[in-house]
Formats: C-alpha cells, sequence, structure tokens
C-alpha cells in the first residue's frame, strides 16, 4: 500500500471575535445549512443574516473564552490518531477538512496532493451522518475534485456514519456511568441526551436519516451500559422559525422536573469535541433553566475530545477502511437511500407537492424578509428569531 492519508471533516468555529460573522457568512452561504430555493438569494440572505446574527454570537463565543476551541481539540485529536496509527506500523499523515473555518476543507485536499497521498480515507468526525454535516463535506468535497479532477488520489475510501463503533459506545457509556455515579442517588439519575437539531423537513422531506440514527445511537449507549435508569433525549440549538426537530431541549428539562426528577445526567450525543453548544449553551443556558425548574443535580458528561478508547476507536475504523475496496461519496449518497441534497432537481424545482408548496414558502419568506428586512432595518428575520 501506498502512503496513506486521513482526511477529518469537521465544521470548524470562529478562532476568535472578529472571526464571528464571516465564519456565520460561511455557513449561511451553504444550501445544506439554510435551504433558499433560488440560488441567487444564498449570499444576499446569508450576509443578512450572519450580520445581524453576528453580535448574538459573539456575545456567546465571549463567555466561553472569545472563541471555539474547536480548531485546537481536532488538532489534538488529528495528532492522537496520527501517532497511533504510526505505532502501527502505517506510513501515514492525517490532515483536518473544516467545512466553515480554517483550516479549510480545499486547502486540506491541496495539501494531500502535494503531499502525494495516494490512499485516502475520509472521516468525518460527526458519528451519525446528516445533510447539514457530513452530507454538506461530502458535497464540497466531490465539488472541488469535479472541478478540480487532479487534486483526486488514486484511491479513497469514504466513512459515512459510525455510531455503531463498539469503542465508541463504550467510551461513551464509560463516560456517562462516571457522572451517573457522581449524583446523590445514582439509581434515580435521569440520563438525558441532547442532540443538536435539524430542520424537520430535512428527515421527513428530504430523507435525512439523522434523526434515526441519533434515536438508534441513544439506545445502544443505554444497552452498553446496562443500568436502569430512566433516558430521554431532545434536540437543541434550534436556529430560524421553521420547526425542528422535537422536544426541544428547553421544554424537556422544564417537563422532565414537573415530573420529579431531580438529577440530570446530560449527554451531549452529536459531537465528539467541546465547542460552543456544550460550553456554553448546556453548560451556562441549560443549566440555568433547570435549576430555575427545580433540578439540583446537572452533571454534563464531557465530550469524547481526546479519549484513549475513542481514538483507538477512530485507528480501528481508519485500518478497516483503508483495507476494504474503494467506496466513493456517490455511493455512500445512494447507500443513504432516498436523500435529498441541495439543490437536486426533485428538491428545488419540486417534482412533488410537498417540495412544491415549501419551496414557495421559502421563497416568499426570503423575499418579504429581504425587502422587510432592507427598508425598516428590523424585518421579519427578527421576529422570527433568526437574529
Ligand atoms: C451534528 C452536529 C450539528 C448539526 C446537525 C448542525 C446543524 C445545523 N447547525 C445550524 C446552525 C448553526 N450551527 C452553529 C454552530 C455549530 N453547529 C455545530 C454542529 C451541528 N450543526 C457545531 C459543532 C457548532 C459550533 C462550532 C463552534 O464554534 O464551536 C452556528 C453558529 C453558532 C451560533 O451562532 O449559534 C449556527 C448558526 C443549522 C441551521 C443546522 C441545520 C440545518
Ligand atoms: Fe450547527
Ligand atoms: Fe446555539
Amino acid at each position: 500500500m501506498g502512503r496513506l492519508g486521513v482526511l477529518l471533516l469537521n465544521l470548524g468555529g470562529p478562532e476568535q471575535l472578529s472571526d464571528v460573522r464571516p465564519f456565520l457568512f460561511n455557513l449561511f452561504s451553504d444550501p445544506e445549512i439554510i435551504r433558499i430555493p433560488i440560488a441567487a438569494l444564498q449570499k444576499p440572505l446569508a450576509w443578512l443574516i450572519s450580520s445581524s446574527r453576528a453580535k448574538k454570537s459573539q456575545a456567546n463565543y465571549e463567555k466561553i473564552g472569545g472563541g471555539s476551541p474547536l480548531r485546537r481539540i481536532t488538532e489534538e485529536q488529528a495528532r492522537a490518531l496520527e501517532s497511533q496509527l504510526r505505532s502501527r506500523g502505517e506510513d501515514v499523515k492525517v490532515y483536518i477538512g473544516m467545512r466553515y473555518w480554517h483550516p479549510f476543507t480545499e486547502d486540506a485536499l491541496t495539501q494531500i496532493k502535494r503531499d502525494e497521498i495516494e490512499q485516502l480515507v475520509i472521516l468525518p468526525l460527526y458519528p451519525q451522518f446528516s445533510i447539514s454535516t457530513s452530507g454538506s463535506s461530502f458535497r464540497l468535497i466531490e465539488k472541488i475534485w469535479s472541478e478540480n479532477p487532479q487534486l483526486k488520489p488514486p484511491k479513497y475510501t469514504v466513512i459515512a456514519d459510525w455510531y455503531k463503533e463498539p469503542g465508541y459506545l463504550q467510551a461513551m457509556s464509560e463516560l456517562i456511568c462516571a457522572q451517573i455515579d457522581n449524583c446523590p442517588n445514582p439509581d434515580d439519575a435521569h440520563v438525558f441526551f441532547s442532540a443538536h437539531g435539524v430542520p424537520v423537513s430535512y428527515v421527513e422531506e428530504a430523507g435525512d436519516p439523522y434523526q434515526t440514527e441519533i434515536e438508534e445511537c441513544t439506545e445502544l449507549i443505554m444497552r452498553t451500559i446496562g443500568r436502569r435508569n430512566a433516558y430521554s433525549l431532545a434536540y437543541q440549538s434550534k436556529v430560524g422559525p421553521i420547526e425542528w426537530l422535537q422536544p426541544y431541549t428547553e421544554d424537556a428539562i422544564v417537563e422532565l422536573a414537573d415530573k420529579g426528577v431531580s438529577e440530570l445526567v446530560v449527554v451531549p450525543i452529536s459531537f465528539v469535541s467541546e465547542h460552543i453548544e456544550t460550553l456554553e449553551e448546556i453548560d451556562i443556558e441549560y443549566r440555568e433553566i433547570a435549576e430555575e425548574a427545580g433540578i439540583h443535580t446537572f452533571n454534563r458528561v464531557p465530550a469524547l475530545d481526546t479519549n484513549p478508547v475513542f481514538i483507538q476507536t477512530l485507528v480501528d475504523l481508519v485500518l478497516r477502511a483503508a483495507a476494504a475496496p474503494s467506496l466513493d461519496i456517490n455511493r455512500v449518497t445512494q447507500m443513504k437511500k432516498k436523500i435529498k441534497m441541495y439543490p437536486q432537481e426533485k428538491w428545488e424545482w419540486g417534482l412533488t407537492t410537498a417540495a412544491e408548496v415549501w419551496n414557495g414558502r421559502l421563497a416568499m419568506l426570503g423575499f418579504i424578509g429581504i425587502v422587510v428586512e432592507l427598508i425598516s432595518g428590523r424585518g421579519p428575520l427578527h421576529l422570527f428569531g433568526i437574529l
């Protein structure tokens, strides 16, 4: 086997407060994150939303030290993975490709070409697949390679999701058990999984397998734990006016308190590193809601970061993928069945009634939003809470 490369895919995050606005612009420019049916409106709307949201978002990043720790942690994970693989005798280099901030995926692919990597394993740092995360990164890689075919390595394999990996389940269950045991009454502790949400339309209309994979993942983790603790799942970080997966984390916490739960073990489930949604949203915002609702123990399970059992899982995944026949991005998307990634014709031009209605609604919302916002400086986007 020739020189092996591993490309870790992640979201990226602003490193300092002045990065927040351009980072948000990149994020909202992605049609897999916000689906604007008229492509020409994508960038103006991204500019509008990012400019207006920046202040609120900066205030949150300020509370966690003025920037996202995502780059530092992902680099630590990459180094740990690389040294583990090298200790197994592999001639390997690990790269990081972020979707919305440095180090960008484009730069990683250029470096991979320069280093003459012969076989590339593409490994998203998202255990479960979503159109908005791994799907978006796969689309970007496809686009870069189609525009610049010489960047494509001779062989590559894509890992679509890996939430069923025994090592991952083991690492998560050890971290959760430690927090259960930290509760005053461990048997009464309620294990509360909080996943990053996505709009309902992603699952119901575009066929995103994310919700199914998240639900299955929580069940597998609880089976691995093998204790009798009650558990539930909710979705956090809703953005904008449309309906996202429910129940929402903030409502579910209050409901549990109303039912008499007073000891909560909170498990961030859709991401493997500490980031703004764990350090600010869970640790500050949701903790406050829980305390006000009468929950006296709120133990948050730390993210995996460089947990050795987790890094070992990544090693196993890479070695298995490197030994497997080449699996390309198109086949992965097909394997994910009928996912409609934007701007597939089916979705964009509405071969189904639902998509037509939805596109119409979005187009109207976009037009009205931009016009009202530009005229008054305070439009529907504010009203609906996007900004
Ligand atoms: C599996 C994880 C994630 C999914 C699914 C996801 C979907 C999703 N996100 C937004 C909008 C925003 N996300 C933001 C930050 C952010 N998102 C994730 C992960 C998932 N997103 C992470 C890890 C981070 C934080 C990175 C960091 O800086 O540490 C933000 C910016 C922060 C803010 O202003 O709140 C936005 C906005 C949408 C719309 C979406 C699905 C369509
Ligand atoms: Fe997000
Ligand atoms: Fe948030």
